[in-house]
């Protein structure tokens, strides 16, 4: 079947399902494959329990004209949301970087929903089905779309562009992150920099953080239609300082400054400096889209973090800042940075392994125990088989696992500290939490 007809059938039916276990009534049931189940097989139970339409791409499960036929899912899945992208005549924000998407995806659309009808990337969902299954959800009245695009290897953000054709752009930061699939630190620039290509060759907006440098020598070398700067100097379209750290951030901003604009102040619910450049990237593309002051600051100030993303969590013993949805060296050190930045009479770092780093993974490991050293602490533990091959070099407590580690703080609590846990997600640091 032709992408037009499936489109047709989708405005009857605006819904997408692909799991039998949470099929919505009267959607369209996209059978895809994974490394467990082949759903071609569960096409007939999704329709029994309310989609209207399953799509398939094995003939043999097409036995009412409930079925629809295709060549290959998932292609189907993403020419759809290609093809009803192009009927969106919105402001599309294509969002991506080495660190700070989600928060950044998130801020950004706690300001611009003060005005508009939005809709943004669900949770994480950011890859070839997520964007799909992203741009698929956005309802009929939507103003504007922020579009959260992940990759791990090159030719994924230009292949997700492609798909979700943005009108406006950032790249939150280029880091040392999935290192391997990317192929090094310069792989990562030209991977990530496939949004400003694309941006460039559509006549788009980009939003630019010109306190960074990398990104701003990608800015330059590129010709577009329109670049709006923001950073810490007064020169930027929006500028801005952070007034306090302890731990919760407060910053100051205001923008164009030659028009003698007031200064504004907002309290944010986030921890951790670098949420400096989230924070001003959202207000950034508030101001561009012509929110008033106090509709900013209202949208920053009620994003509340969750998910294990620098979330501060009390608990009897210990202040704990909970950072273990991901991890790689520039989120790494960051994250350290900002312990010696804040206030605490105790501070403790609980650091798990650092995954998808290749060949770069020792030497990296070892950085990072290092920039941790090189910090007053009064305790710090690492954890995983990363770290473990530097341990003896180091005086620091080393585990070579998260269940070791586990044993260990049983017997030996930490108690009356500021903690930060962070590691990638694989380690499951969050299993810790009970002893902390
Ligand atoms: C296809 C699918 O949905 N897979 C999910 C599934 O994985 P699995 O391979 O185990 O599939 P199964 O074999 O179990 O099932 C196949 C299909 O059958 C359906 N089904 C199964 C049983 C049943 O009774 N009824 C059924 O209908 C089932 O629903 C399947 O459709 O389960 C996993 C665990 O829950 C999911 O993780 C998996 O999701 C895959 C990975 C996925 O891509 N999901 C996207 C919607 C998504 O956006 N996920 C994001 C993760 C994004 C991410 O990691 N981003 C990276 C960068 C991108 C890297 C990129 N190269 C990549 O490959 O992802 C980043 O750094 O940000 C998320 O969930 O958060
Ligand atoms: N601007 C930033 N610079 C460096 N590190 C950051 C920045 N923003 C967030 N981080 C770190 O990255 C962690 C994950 O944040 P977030 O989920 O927003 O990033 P992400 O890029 O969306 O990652 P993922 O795609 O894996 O969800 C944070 O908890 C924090 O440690
Ligand atoms: C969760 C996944 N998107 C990711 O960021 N993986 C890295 C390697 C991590 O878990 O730290």
């Amino acid at each position: 079947m032709i992408t037009e007809q499936l489109y047709q059938i989708f405005l009857q039916h605006p819904q997408v399902s692909t799991d039998t276990r949470k099929i919505a009534p009267d959607s369209i049931f996209f059978a895809l494959k994974g490394a467990n189940f082949n759903a071609n097989t569960f096409a007939a139970q999704a329709l029994e329990t309310g989609a209207a339409y399953a799509v398939i791409d094995e003939a043999a499960y097409c036995i009412s004209d409930r079925f629809i036929l295709v060549d290959d899912v998932l292609t189907a899945l993403q020419d759809l949301a290609r093809y009803y992208r192009k009927q969106l005549n919105i402001p599309v924000i294509g969002l991506t970087g080495s660190n700070g998407k989600t928060t950044t995806k998130e801020l950004i659309n706690s300001v611009l929903s003060r005005k508009f009808k939005t809709y943004a990337t669900k949770g994480n969902l950011n890859n070839h089905i997520g964007v799909p299954l992203t741009l698929l959800a956005i309802s009929r009245g939507t103003e504007i779309a922020i579009i959260e695009m992940g990759a791990n290897h090159q030719q994924e953000i230009a292949f997700l562009c492609n798909i979700a054709q943005p009108t406006h752009g950032l790249i939150t930061n280029i880091g040392r992150a999935h290192l391997e699939g990317f192929g090094g630190p310069e792989g990562v620039k030209k991977g990530k920099g496939e949004l400003f290509d694309f941006l460039e060759q559509s006549a788009g907006t980009v939003f630019v953080n010109h306190d960074d440098l990398i990104l701003e020598e990608m800015a330059f070398h590129r010709h577009f239609k329109q670049v709006v700067y923001y950073g810490k100097d007064e020169t930027n379209v929006v500028s801005g300082e952070i007034l306090e750290n302890v731990p919760l951030l407060k910053i100051q901003w205001q923008a164009n400054k030659a028009n003698q604009a007031p200064k504004n102040e907002v309290q944010t619910q986030l921890t951790g400096s670098y949420n400096f450049d989230n924070i001003l990237a959202a207000i950034c593309i508030g101001h561009h889209f012509k929110l008033s002051a106090e509709q900013i600051n209202s949208g920053i100030s009620r994003y509340q973090p969750e998910n294990s993303r620098s979330q501060i969590v009390q608990t009897k013993t210990n202040t704990l800042i909970c950072d273990y949805y991901n991890a790689n060296p520039s989120s790494m050190e960051v994250a350290i940075k900002n312990m010696e930045a804040i206030t605490a009479n105790k501070k403790v770092l609980i650091l798990g392994d650092m995954f998808e780093l290749g060949e770069h993974s020792s030497a990296e490991h070892e950085l990072i125990i290092k920039k941790a050293n090189e910090i007053e602490a009064d305790q710090r533990i690492f954890i995983g088989k990363g770290f473990y091959e530097h341990h003896a070099s180091f005086t620091d407590t080393f585990f070579e696992t998260t269940d070791a580690a586990f044993m260990a703080l049983k017997t030996a609590p930490v108690t009356g500290a500021t903690v930060l846990v962070k590691g990638s997600r694989g380690m499951h640091l969050e299993t810790l939490l009970e002893l902390l």
